[in-house]
């Protein structure tokens, strides 16, 4: 699992250690990490003559860019920093000054020859995007053909939100200290990060053991994911109701048979018109064409997806007793007091332009704060919501930590992706998951399937990630 720490934690966790440690201790610690990491992103053999430009604003984010400047410097590389603030961290400076790196206040001869660059204008004690005078540096520095190497942040995004008001330095790798913040995990600020790496500096003893971001991982969805036993059949492996398509839309409700089929329920009951075009691709479904309390016992539902304008299914499906997963046209219009009166757990599927229709607000704000919106939905529904997008979140009703997918490509936007997902999350909802789990299982494998179907980067289709299910599903159930 990785996980995720607000600013607010990661300050409290850092004066925890350093009443323990020697003074400096801890940026020593980080300077060390950055520096090695850094030798490595250069390669073997090629930090001595390198050309390293370190962009150093006024706090100790710049204090770790001079110190790891010092090291490298050490080591051979020429090292020139750009100071950008009203202060530049003394004893930094100090330190890159003896190792023989110089200072410059012309930024752009320097990041013209540069190999690599460091980001230390700003790390957690950043505020909106970067300062004027910045922005034509970092600009610089993107388009210098020097690897860009952000100092535990990119510069100019929101840390706690993943928000990036304003412009903000796009890094080709972030190296980040002690534990991952929110904003490196969410986008819009993840896609400014690159790849990331996490130097251990000693947190770990003294941060919270809740995180306020998880990401899973292969042998955390290894662990999740449904089992039958010896004694299992179709009905003890849990029966997915799906409520879905319409004569406008019956494509919908194959695609969410599909993910249905997959998912690793026992069996999948579809309720509804398109039961002929269900049939002719999945034989293997049970259907039924009257309404959905008439249908059969089953251990979830999921309603939704393609049903068109028609919201009389939903009602009938909340007032089960069982777990229900809202996805599409069933989310239109949906009461919150409707989903707060229920017992047992809902799971709300939205995409940005569904959670802004239900919290009243632009597409573009839930967008730009994927975070807030996906706390806010589930707050005020009282139930788990996953927010669908460039970086899928999923939030449980009672606040405790959001789960961030890590999987996925842009090649998932295609039209029929979330019916599958729908059916996908809905049929481990019917094999035993929570809502979260389910959710964040089922967004999982969903990305993984559209990575390995989009595998040589070509466009992919939602019967294409359907089929390709099953292998994600063998990915992360095989021990590497
Ligand atoms: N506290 C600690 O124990 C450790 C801190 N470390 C480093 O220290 C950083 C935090 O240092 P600080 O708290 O000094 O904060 P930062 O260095 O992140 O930034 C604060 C400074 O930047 C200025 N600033 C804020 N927003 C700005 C903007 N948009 N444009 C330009 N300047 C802006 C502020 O006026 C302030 O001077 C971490 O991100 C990490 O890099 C690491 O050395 C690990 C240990
Ligand atoms: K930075």
């Amino acid at each position: 699992m990785r996980t995720a720490h607000r600013v607010e934690t990661v300050r409290a966790a850092e004066a925890a250690l350093m009443a323990r440690l020697p003074e400096g201790a801890l940026m020593q610690r980080a300077a060390a990490g950055l520096a090695a990491a850094c030798c490595s992103l250069l390669g073997k053999g090629r930090v001595y003559g390198a050309r390293v430009v370190l962009l150093v604003g006024s706090g100790d984010n710049g204090g770790d860019a001079l110190y790891a400047g010092a090291r490298l410097a050490r080591r051979g590389a020429g090292v020139t920093a750009v100071p950008l603030g009203t202060r530049t961290h003394p004893g930094g400076l100090a330190a890159l000054r003896a190792a023989g790196g110089r200072i410059t206040d012309d930024p752009f001869e320097a990041l013209a020859v540069a190999d690599l660059v460091l980001d230390g204008i700003t790390g957690i004690g950043g505020r909106g995007g970067l300062r004027p005078d910045a922005v034509p540096v970092a600009r610089a520095a993107r388009g210098s053909g020097a690897v860009v190497v952000a100092v535990d942040l990119p510069s100019g995004v929101d840390a706690d939100t993943g928000e990036v008001a304003g412009e903000a330095l796009r890094a080709d790798a972030t190296i980040t200290f002690g534990t991952y913040k929110p904003g490196l995990l969410v986008d819009p600020a993840r896609e400014y990060a690159g790849a990331l790496r996490l130097v251990d500096i000693g947190l770990d003893a003294v941060l919270p053991g809740v995180p306020d971001l998880e990401a899973l991982q292969h042998q955390d969805v290894a662990w999740l994911l449904p089992v039958p036993g010896a004694e299992s059949d179709k009905y003890r492996r849990g029966v997915l109701g799906v409520v879905a398509g319409s004569a406008r839309y019956p494509g919908a409700a194959v695609l969410a048979v599909a993910g249905a089929l997959r998912g690793g329920a026992g069996a999948v009951r579809y309720v509804g018109p398109a039961g002929d075009a269900v049939i002719a691709a999945h034989p293997e479904t049970l259907v039924h064409a009257g309404p959905p309390s008439k249908a059969g016992r089953v251990q979830a539902w999921v309603v939704g997806p393609g049903l068109g304008e028609d919201p009389g299914p939903v009602a009938e499906v909340l007032a089960a007793d069982v777990p229900v997963l809202v996805d599409a046209d069933g989310l239109r219009g949906l009461d919150p007091a409707a989903v707060r009166a229920r017992t047992a757990p809902t799971l709300l599927t939205p995409h940005a332009g569904e959670a802004a229709a239900l919290l009243g607000v632009a597409r573009e704000d839930v967008e730009a704060g994927r975070l807030a919106a996906v706390r806010e939905l589930a707050a005020r529904f009282g139930a788990t919501v996953l927010l669908k997008g460039s970086t899928t979140l999923v939030c449980g009703p009672g606040g405790g930590p959001v789960r961030v997918n890590p999987t996925g490509t842009s090649w998932l936007a295609t039209a029929g992706s979330g019916d599958v997902l729908s059916g996908l999350a809905g049929s481990l909802l019917a094999a035993g998951l929570s809502a979260l789990d389910a959710g964040s299982c089922g967004a999982y494998l969903h990305g993984l399937a559209a990575r390995r179907a989009s595998a040589a980067g070509a466009p992919v289709t939602a019967t294409d990630v359907a089929g390709s299910l099953r292998d994600a599903w063998l990915d992360v159930t095989s021990p590497a």
